[in-house]
């Protein structure tokens, strides 16, 4: 259901401004500039999909600026094993969130802004959006080489990604989102956007790794106060609204009726891994046999997150082979996920026989299994 923007509506009442007649809508110019008071990746995503869903845009573009704490995001078509390392994620408590709009995988930090465009479908222009924020940065500084690319990233210096976008476009209304690395930790950003699985294949879509550049770097007074008051004060001016920057609470129910329940959606295992492409792991690894090593093999088919089919091949003499089996069966139907493994596995421990050499080779194969996921 849209809500009218013209009615009983709390932006319109943020606004603290009566909402002009039909007549004065081409002269009098409406707009929104929100930015939120939470750092937190799953409410502000939620923040999009409410605006998405429930506003009605027409003559009434908002900007939504917001910061996260560590989060890594992927497109709503990618595959999380593929593009991050989740491990390391899981390690220094870094989040994980799957958006809904497509591309590629990005890092956020609360040195890098995002910034949504809202439009009605036929306002939609990234190009547009693009220039007002290259626009604003040569305001603060006119001394930046900042330019758009054709696949919508800002590039500083015509070679480091300040920038990368990414978009939805609904029935009606449409958003274009992107990032601006003011002040992020650049050498974190390149370990956790680095993949250690190997032998994965799918379809899903992939990222396009480039050099980044902190904009802070090039000038120290760049900092992302500055960048979002200079980004609004653009936008502002720009389509002739008022540049004061609302803040909003991703959790005020008052305000976005039902956003709490958006923000649990997008925290789901089943959103943010189960949306995965359909995949198939195809690996080894070694294991220690007195003084031999032994390879493993591994064939995983992996469709909604979960586990279709599962090969573990391991030499009979080491394994017996009804063993690997139950552990192979085991796994069918379960998530491919670290927790979940570590719960199936000991629970089947506990219907072997009292078996020390087995219980710790089954172990060790656990363990390994857990470190591909
Ligand atoms: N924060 C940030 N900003 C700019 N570039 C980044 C960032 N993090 C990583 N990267 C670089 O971009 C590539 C991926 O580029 P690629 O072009 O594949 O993907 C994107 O750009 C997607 C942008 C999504 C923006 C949304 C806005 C709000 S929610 S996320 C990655 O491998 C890094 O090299």
């Amino acid at each position: 259901m849209l809500i009218p923007f013209s009615l009983k509506n709390c932006f319109q009442l943020l606004c603290n401004r009566k909402v002009p007649a039909a007549g004065f809508k081409d002269t009098v110019k409406n707009g929104l500039i929100l930015q939120s008071i939470s750092n937190d990746v799953y409410q502000n995503l939620a923040v999009e999909d409410w605006i998405h869903d429930h506003m009605n845009l027409e003559g009434n573009p908002i900007l939504f600026l917001w910061r996260n704490s560590p989060s890594v995001v992927i497109g709503r078509h990618q595959n999380p094993w593929q593009e991050c390392n989740l491990n390391l994620m899981r390690k220094e408590g870094v989040k994980l969130a799957r958006r809904r709009s497509g591309g590629g995988t990005v890092y956020h930090d609360m040195g890098n802004i995002n910034l949504t465009f809202f439009t009605t479908k036929s306002k939609y222009d990234r190009m547009e959006n693009l220039k007002l924020i290259v626009q604003a940065l040569n305001t603060v500084q006119p001394q930046l080489d900042v330019q758009a690319t054709k696949r919508f990233d800002l590039l500083l210096d015509g070679q480091f990604k300040i920038s990368g976008t990414a978009s939805k476009i609904g029935r009606t209304t449409a958003y274009h989102h992107c990032t601006l690395l003011c002040n992020t930790d650049g050498a974190f950003l390149s370990s956790l956007l680095n993949s250690p699985y190997q032998g994965i294949k799918s379809n899903a879509t992939t990222s396009i790794p480039s050099l980044v550049k902190n904009l802070l770097e090039k000038d120290s007074t760049l900092t992302c106060e500055v960048l979002m008051s200079a980004v609004a004060a653009e936008y502002a001016a720009y389509h002739r609204i008022d540049g004061h920057i609302h803040l909003v609470d991703p959790e005020d129910e008052t305000l976005f009726p039902g956003i709490n329940s958006k923000a649990k959606d997008l925290q789901t295992w089943e959103w943010v891994y189960g949306k995965t492409p359909k995949f198939t792991v195809n690996t080894s690894f070694n294991v220690l046999d007195g003084q031999s090593c032994l390879e493993i093999k591994v064939h995983i088919d992996i469709k909604n997150g979960r586990i279709q089919i599962c090969n573990i091949e391991v030499p009979e003499h080491w394994l017996p082979l009804e063993v690997c089996e139950k552990l192979n069966s085991c796994f069918i139907d379960s998530k491919f996920c670290p927790v979940e493994t570590t719960m199936l596995t000991s629970i089947l421990l506990r219907t072997c026989p009292q078996d020390h050499e087995l219980y710790k080779k089954w172990y060790i194969l656990c363990e390994k299994i857990k470190g591909i996921m």
